[in-house]
């Protein structure tokens, strides 16, 4: 049984031009290495959803991919040139967090702030940030709250906002780092959609890392699966069975699919809270 909803677009072709390359990088902090051998392409408009233990790397791939962390071994490109700090090729949407309830941001200043570039620009220039802002605040459906302060606002709302802030430049690839955190399951379902529709539309690679499983398997065309140093990359179907994260995680793991939804039993310790969350996904 696949697990893929329908409409899932099709595996990338070898014929598209990868907009992020990743050639046999390795990453350690000092003797420890998280991965190596890493070889990991992917092409405009693909949502790779990367997913682990925890510890396994996933967030300091991130890092590394933002540029904020050198690679210990191996090459990576964007759009064909070595991957600098603060590219505004690159969007991101960082991990939901309380936001201060007295801060006196607004919606729209939050999206704002993905345009920093503009901000002192001349008058015509502040037209079009400001035209920019709000048509980014419409694609994700936060018009109406944009002049809320943000700290009144939802989980769900702030993270909206988050997503429109990564977006507005119009970026190439996205990385989210687990934009799903501590957010009900019907706002999970409402960004990882938002993103996914997104995606499409403007052909902006993603790279999705997450702990909640479930809400990417109908967007997800590849899967990054890393655990004590190993990885595997594929399709949902062939990187989420038994057999591949039995031998990743090096004991018997069980993964159960019911319903278009997956639970994975018999994870070691390190990696239980990920087991649970595969729990509470089902038993809801
Ligand atoms: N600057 C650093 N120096 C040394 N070790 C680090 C540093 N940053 C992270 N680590 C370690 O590297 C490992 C991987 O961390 P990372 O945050 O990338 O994992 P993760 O897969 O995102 O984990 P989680 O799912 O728990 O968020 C962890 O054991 C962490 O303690």
């Amino acid at each position: 049984m696949s697990l893929a909803a329908e409409p899932h677009p099709s595996p990338p072709t070898g014929d598209i031009e990868p907009v992020l390359r990743l050639q046999d990088g390795a990453l350690a902090y000092g003797s420890r290495t998280l991965w190596s051998g890493l070889d990991l392409d992917v092409v405009p408009g693909e949502f790779v959803a990367v997913l682990g233990a925890n510890g396994s790397g996933k967030t300091s791939l991130l890092q590394v991919l933002l540029g904020m962390l050198p690679l210990t071994a191996g090459t990576l490109t964007l759009a064909g040139r070595p991957v600098r700090r603060g590219n505004e090729a690159i969007g991101y949407v960082q991990q939901q967090r309380r936001i201060d309830p007295l801060t006196p941001l607004r919606g729209r200043d939050i999206v704002r702030q993905g345009l920093v570039g503009h901000r002192w620009g001349t008058g015509l220039r502040r037209r079009s940030t400001a035209a920019r802002v709000d048509a980014a605040l419409a694609e994700v459906g936060a018009t109406e709250y944009a002049d809320m302060p943000v700290g009144l606002l939802s989980g769900g709302e702030q993270q909206r906002l988050r997503v429109a802030q990564a977006l507005v430049g119009d970026p190439a690839v996205l990385l989210c780092d687990e934009p799903l955190l501590s957010l009900d399951q019907n706002s999970q379902r409402g960004i990882t959609a938002l993103i996914d529709e997104q995606r499409r539309r403007r052909g902006t690679a993603v790279v999705f890392v997450t702990h909640e499983i479930n809400p990417v398997l109908p967007y997800a065309d590849r899967v990054l699966y890393l655990a004590g140093g190993r990885f595997r990359v594929g399709t949902v179907d062939t990187v989420l069975t038994s057999e591949t994260l039995s031998e990743l995680y090096g004991v018997p793991v069980e993964v159960i699919r019911t319903r278009g939804r997956i639970l994975v039993a018999g994870l070691p310790q390190d990696a239980q809270s990920q087991e649970h969350q595969h729990d509470a996904d089902v038993l809801q």
